[in-house]
């Protein structure tokens, strides 16, 4: 068995084999536990000890082995990401649902059926490597498709549009958001005074901003997210015609958030969560999926629209160009190695294949020059396309030669025209069965100017139309996040400015952030958009894999009713759910009632945390619930959820658990308990229906309102 299956997918069977996992093999050290020699394969006889004159002398130059161990240790950090330095990447594949060969020649999308090997690295944008997962960010979503035809990234971001919409910006822009260059804080955080001084002054970030704002920068997990390519991109036929295209990546699992209090507790008790979510679910084999769809607009239609499809700040309503579907990802299998795989891997926008080309967006064309050239400083030079992670599967044969870090020893000459090679250099337009990228051919005739077309200059139209598209509780969040971010900024001057600029999206927006952030509400501007857009709303997006990986707690002591455990756990688990019991303590705890005997406990409840799971449950047993209801931890851990909007359950007298928490006795108890996500059946239920209800409560997610909600 070779170490990738023993590895891969421990809970669930071995993800299969392909192409660029076999790549993968040619790389990877086996573990062994022989002699220690050095990098010149030389044995070496103690590794404890330095060389050194006499036993209380010192220590030796001559001692190689040392040196470079100390050596090799000094030089083993590289500069991380300029932005997007926090990530977690999987391994998968690609499944094409039927040939879009009338819209592209892409191979990899041509066929009904055909897999392609993927990598995807999510990640956040504004923490250094270390910060937590569960800050208020942006989220990226990148895509390496290892295809028959060469390597096609799709470097994407959980959001649909974004702060510029020219990339001369960008360095601006990353100054603004990143730690402060003065005392370098606040870490993965934008709540500071550049950020939003930066903001304030380019209104064209205002549509992003409501993004930013609103729960999508705090997703559950990444394997809960929707994916962009944000840019409109151009799909080429064969024939060289051009169709503009949208990427979009659908979880099946649906979009689901957390909510702020619950992400900042989060960001203590585990700033790994993100990262763990992810690995754990592949590790237990429930590989996350997501849909891959495209919009679909004729070149015909290209000035049909109120906004420019060359601006990164506008979506296209699906209302208006659906999303079809053409294929899905399946992520199954971890890296073997954080440094050598996620760290080192390297996306691009200009890593496309024949039937993929670009458009004129500005901030796309700006972005097609700085992946590589951040990446020839990360990754030390211009070879790091032979790393594993980058290799392409298809077949690498260039004039390329030298450079820091080459792998291969290539035969003759590097030139061309070339009369002496016998055959070695790389003849550009030789396509030997494989497609050929061929830039589309698109007319360009223009005069050299600075400046943005006036079709780039309406920045609230959409900003208002994601607004208008909230529920309630979305707006509420999005409100209280506008004043806790901008709350933060001492500048009152850029306070105004801001809420000047909200004051165009929405006049209750601005006026109640204002409040909350005491400056005066701004005139709320003259024309509003009223248009909206359902699909915006995560009320509209609950997935199909119902309540698949969720976790629910279960909180135990001595006396618990093992028997009601097991059916719970029976018929959550059979849905998909993960069932965890927590006590005090690791072990057992002594059961009560039909399971009489003992209860394994999962979890030491001091070592976890209800922000760490979806639902909690409180089981029967007279003796268990009075230790639970003097325990703080499990009073704690049932107020919390609580408080965060999760379903909360209790069967018997465990409902004197949730009244301890202080829960509304009227919900802990009353008929309308389940409309709020507490489910006690009024402490009669039988197991399998508080179950049944329970599961149906993780479905719907939070129940955002109840009463004495936190963030
Ligand atoms: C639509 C707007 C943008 C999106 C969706 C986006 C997305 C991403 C993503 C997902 C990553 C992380 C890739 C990884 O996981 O390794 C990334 C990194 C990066 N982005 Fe962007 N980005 C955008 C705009 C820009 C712009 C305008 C620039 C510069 C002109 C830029 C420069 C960079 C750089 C330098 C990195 C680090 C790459 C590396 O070190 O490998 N991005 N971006």
């Amino acid at each position: 068995m070779s170490a990738h299956q023993e590895s891969a997918g421990r809970g669930g069977s071995p993800a299969p084999r392909d192409v660029k996992d076999e790549q993968l093999d040619r790389f990877r050290a086996a573990p062994r536990s022989d002699a220690l020699t050095t990098d010149q394969g030389v044995r070496v006889d103690d590794t404890d000890n330095a060389l050194r004159a006499g036993a209380r002398g010192p220590t030796l130059l001559e001692d190689f082995h040392n040196r470079e161990k100390l050596t090799h240790f000094d030089h083993e950090r590289i500069p991380e990401r300029v932005v997007h330095a926090r990530g977690a990447g999987a391994y998968g594949y690609f499944e094409t649902y039927d040939s879009l060969a009338d819209h592209t020649c892409a191979d990899f999308l041509s066929e009904a059926g055909r897999r392609t090997p993927v990598f995807v690295r999510f990640s956040t944008v504004q923490g250094p490597r270390g910060s937590a997962d569960t800050v208020r960010d942006v989220r990226g979503f990148a895509t390496k498709f290892y295809t028959r035809e060469g390597n096609y990234d799709l470097v994407g971001n959980n959001i649909p549009v974004f702060f510029i919409q020219d990339a001369i910006k960008f360095p601006d822009f990353v100054h603004a958001v990143k730690m402060e260059p003065h005392n370098e804080m606040p870490t993965g955080a934008s709540a500071h005074d550049t950020f939003w001084d930066f903001c304030s002054l380019q209104p064209e970030s205002t549509h992003m901003l409501m993004w930013l704002m609103s729960d999508r920068a705090i997703p559950r997990s990444f394997r809960m997210m929707q994916g962009f390519g944000v840019h409109t991109f151009r799909f080429v036929t064969a024939e060289g015609r051009g169709t503009f295209v949208k990427f979009h990546w659908k979880p099946l699992l649906g979009v689901h958030s957390q909510v702020w209090d619950e992400a900042q507790i989060t960001a203590g008790r585990d700033p790994d969560f993100h990262r763990r979510d992810l690995w754990e679910a592949i590790e237990a084999g429930a590989y996350p999926e997501w849909e891959l769809g495209v919009q679909l607009v004729p070149e015909k239609d290209e000035f049909s629209f109120d906004f420019d499809l060359l601006d990164a700040t506008k979506i296209i309503p699906e209302e208006l160009v659906p999303v079809r579907p053409v294929g899905r990802m399946v992520l199954n299998r971890n890296p073997h190695n954080f440094f050598a795989e996620t760290e080192q891997v390297a996306f691009h926008t200009a890593n496309v294949v024949p039937g993929i080309d670009f458009t004129n967006d500005p901030l796309l064309q700006g972005r097609n020059f700085s992946y590589l050239d951040t990446q020839l400083i990360r990754l030390g030079g211009p070879n790091f396309s032979q790393l594993p992670v980058n290799r392409p599967v298809a077949d690498v044969h260039h004039n390329h030669r030298d450079g820091f870090g080459q792998q291969v020893i290539h035969p003759g000459t590097n030139y061309f025209p070339n009369s002496l090679g016998g055959g070695c250099p790389a003849h550009a337009g030789a396509g030997g069965g494989r497609g050929v990228f061929r830039h589309y051919a698109e007319k360009v005739d223009g005069d050299k100017i600075r400046m943005r077309s006036e079709s780039f200059q309406d920045h609230y139209s959409q900003a208002a139309m994601f607004w208008n598209s909230m529920s309630d509780w979305e707006q509420r969040h999005i409100v209280e996040a506008f004043r806790f971010e901008l709350g933060k900024v001492n500048s009152v001057q850029v306070r105004e400015r801001m809420t000047g600029n909200l004051a165009h999206v929405n006049g209750d927006l601005a006026a109640l952030v204002a409040e909350g952030i005491g400056v005066p509400a701004p005139q709320p501007a003259d024309s509003i958009s009223t248009a909206s857009s359902p699909a915006l709303s995560q009320e509209n997006l609950r997935g199909t894999q119902g309540i698949r990986t969720r976790k629910v707690a279960v909180l135990a002591a001595d006396g618990t009713d093992a028997g009601q455990v097991e059916a719970v756990r029976e018929r959550l688990t059979a849905k998909g759910a993960i069932v965890e019991v927590l006590a005090a303590r690791d072990g057992t705890v002594q059961a009560a009632g039909n399971g009489n005997g003992t209860l394994s406990v999962d979890r030491a409840l001091p070592t976890m945390a209800s922000v760490l799971y979806d639902a909690v449950l409180v089981p029967d047993g007279k003796e268990a619930v009075t230790t639970l209801a003097a325990d703080p931890a499990a009073v704690r851990f049932v107020e919390e959820t609580y408080r965060h909007g999760k379903p909360v359950a209790a069967l018997g007298e465990g409902t004197r658990v949730l009244t301890e928490a202080n829960l509304p006795e009227a919900l802990v108890l009353g008929e309308s308990a389940p409309d709020y996500g507490i489910l006690t059946g009024n402490g009669t239920a039988s197991p399998a229906d508080l179950a049944d209800a329970l599961a149906a409560a993780l479905e719907l997610h939070r129940f955002p309102h109840r009463p004495g909600l936190l963030g």
